[in-house]
């Protein structure tokens, strides 16, 4: 079948869409419990599984037959599909999108000029574990002698975002062998206080840059090096691995420990799968922990494939997000999980989600004529609940909102208080919530009137573990790109970062800079 890439606008299916968006049924109509039963699709992972529940969004059969017509009329698996055998399909920057590889093949070998590609990520992997053994059984040690204990991230937005989130998520999961801690901002007191919470001498650093050249990471290394050779440390490097793709100019290095590659198929926020966050996450965890994860995201990717909603939780995410930013005109989507261990999740969302899908030309660089990625944003519950949802509750604005629960904590440790345990509270406030939003409440007094109707879907598994929040990580990932198609983007590049990096660097320079630049830049002591 060959593939069509039409702006969303021109698609057949996009003005039925329109007429059932002005008007989409009352959820205090219909959620019952029934509906509750029945709009669910789970993932299989094996012996768990995670289940998209969208009982709580307001969609019916006819608007579910619409969305299915669009997702036909889009080739939305037939896109998908494509990519994963290795088409171009990040055109900005010409390259393939190969993220998925990194946890399995979807659609079998990718190769190119005769090469296996996915023996690549392989391969990495491989030397990751067989580095992560002795680093743990002390065959590898600071030039000293000294054991590594504890393992210091350096990176920011997708050398970050993803494997702090995901480390933090494993957390109570498992005791971490060697425990992790991040730097990412060129703000110094970021990596200040981390240097003075850690014992230099037994702690292993990564640096992280795809690209090699991102200022705040280098800078940091520097900052890091200099703290090192205070202490005493005779070899810095010796004490640091670099994970980067073999053309940056860290890749010529040799001074580092060791080196671990990543290549361009795979962009900056979809790497948590790679060595980006398969060198730290090994560490902490152990490389068969790193595996689980791996192995649960791949079970994601191979449920994507599927044309139909009714089994592609993904995709009907995908399709029901749209419904709301395009035809309700709703412009934010908000991630709360009742998981304290998520509590960086959100932030790695809305990287993944802004950076990949926050474009106002279409992937031929035309401008669209409708809206495209909404603001993402986030926290725990129950936090949140005692912060911003009075805005979720009574605000002028109807945000739509993804739920994501546990039926079981991970560390087992509980207690009963009045009754009930504090993961039974904690479940209790979430189905609490998604029933105040859709229902709402009536009262005389309009301050304590809750007017309800606010969609929101439920993601949740039995235990938050690596394979759950593999097919997590997934889930979202494999929903960005689908949101991408639609709206017929290139989600895989992020132009709108450059602009502020090249003005930096003016600033930074001795060059004749904007006026209200050279204004703000003194008062700020920038230059
Ligand atoms: O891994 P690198 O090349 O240092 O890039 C870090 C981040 O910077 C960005 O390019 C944005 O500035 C992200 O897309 C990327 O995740």
């Amino acid at each position: 079948m060959s593939l069509e890439y039409k702006n969303f606008d021109t698609l057949s299916s996009y003005r039925d869409l329109a007429a059932a968006g002005k008007q989409p049924r009352s959820l205090e109509t219909m959620l019952d419990a029934k509906r509750v039963e029945r709009y669910e699709v789970k993932t299989d992972l094996g012996t768990e599984y995670l289940a998209y529940n969208y009982a709580a969004k307001k969609v019916d059969e006819n608007v579910l037959e619409l969305l299915q017509s669009l997702a036909d009329e889009a080739q939305l698996a037939e896109k998908y599909r494509t990519l994963t055998q290795g088409e171009v399909m990040n055109t900005g920057e010409n390259r393939k999108v190969l993220h998925h590889l990194s946890r399995g093949e979807v659609s079998g070998p990718v190769t190119e000029d005769g090469k296996d590609l996915g023996a690549f990520y392989r391969n990495q992997q491989q030397r990751i574990a067989t580095f992560t053994q002795k680093v743990h059984d002390g065959t590898i040690t600071t030039p000293e002698g000294t054991r590594f204990d504890t393992v210091v991230q350096i990176g920011i937005g997708g050398s970050d975002l993803g494997p702090r989130a995901l480390y933090l998520a494993l957390e109570g999961y498992a005791t971490p062998k060697m425990k992790a801690r991040f730097i990412s901002n060129v703000d110094p007191d970021d990596a200040a206080v981390v240097l003075q919470n850690i014992n230099p001498q037994s702690s292993l650093f990564i640096l992280v840059s795809k690209s090699g050249t991102t200022q705040e990471t280098l800078t940091n290394e520097a900052l890091v090096l200099g703290v090192l050779e205070k202490a005493g440390i005779q070899q810095p490097r010796k004490q640091m691995i670099c994970v980067t793709s073999e053309t940056s100019p860290l890749a010529k290095n040799s001074e580092y420990l060791d080196s671990f590659f990543i290549d361009d198929y795979i962009g900056g926020r979809f790497s948590s799968t790679s060595a980006v966050g398969g060198a730290v996450l090994s560490l902490a965890y152990g490389p068969e922990v790193f595996r689980d994860l791996l192995d649960g995201a791949h079970s994601a990717d191979l449920a994507a494939l599927d044309p139909s909603l009714q089994n592609n939780p993904a995709m009907l995410d995908a399709l029901i997000g749209v419904f709301e930013r395009n035809f309700m005109n709703l412009p934010s989507t908000a991630i709360l999980p009742y998981s304290q261990a998520l509590s960086r999740f959100p932030a790695h969302l809305q990287q993944a989600d802004m950076e990949s899908n926050g474009k106002q030309v279409n992937r031929f660089g035309k401008p669209v004529s409708y809206v495209t990625g909404p603001v993402i944003f986030g926290e725990p519950g129950t936090n949140g609940q005692h912060s911003f949802y009075q805005l979720l509750h009574q605000g002028t604005d109807i945000i739509p909102l993804q739920f994501i629960g546990f039926l079981k904590n991970q560390t087992g440790m509980d207690t009963t208080f009045e009754g009930s345990t504090s993961q039974q509270k904690l479940n209790a406030n979430l189905v609490a919530q998604i029933a105040a939003f859709a229902l709402g409440k009536d009262d005389d007094n309009a301050n304590k009137h809750f007017p309800g109707e606010r969609p929101s879907s439920l993601l949740y598994a039995d235990k938050l573990t690596p394979r759950v929040l593999g097919a997590l990580l997934a889930h979202f990932e494999n929903k960005i790109m689908f949101q991408g198609f639609l709206w017929n983007l290139n989600s895989f590049d992020q132009e709108g970062v450059q602009l502020g990096k090249v003005l930096t660097k003016a600033v930074l320079g001795a060059g004749e800079i904007h006026p209200a630049l050279q204004a703000l830049a003194e008062k700020l002591g920038a230059r």
